[in-house]
């Protein structure tokens, strides 16, 4: 909906790069520190990079942003425990992330 433009997306990328839990996901991975992250995780996202991507135009519309921050807590729910720091942190920011798009809505 128009409503979804990618201005909004913008905002929302904001939000969530501020929100307390984020740390886990605002640089990419670093694969040299976390083994067995590269075999394991096929499409690493992170906030930094939703940033760059948006900045230089590669989003068509909100759905293929939206893909890009769902695989975020995707890979997260893949590589960490639920019940570990990360794996909390992602949780957090998955229900943040459900609320706020559906408060756009
Ligand atoms: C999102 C994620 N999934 C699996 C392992 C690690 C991470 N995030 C790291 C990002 C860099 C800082 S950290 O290394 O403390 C945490």
């Amino acid at each position: 909906s128009t409503t979804k433009g990618l201005a909004t997306c913008r905002v929302l990328l904001a939000e969530l790069e501020a929100h307390q839990d984020a740390w886990p996901f605002l640089t990419p991975v670093n694969h040299k520190a976390v083994p067995g992250y590269r075999k394991v995780i096929k499409k690493p996202m992170d906030f930094s990079t939703i940033r760059e991507k948006l900045i230089t135009n590669q989003y068509s519309n909100w759905e293929t942003f939206i893909v890009d921050v769902n695989l975020i807590f995707e890979n997260c729910e893949r590589f960490n425990e639920d019940d570990s720091e990360i794996g909390r942190a992602g949780h957090s920011m998955r229900i943040f992330f459900d609320k706020r798009w559906a408060e756009l809505l």
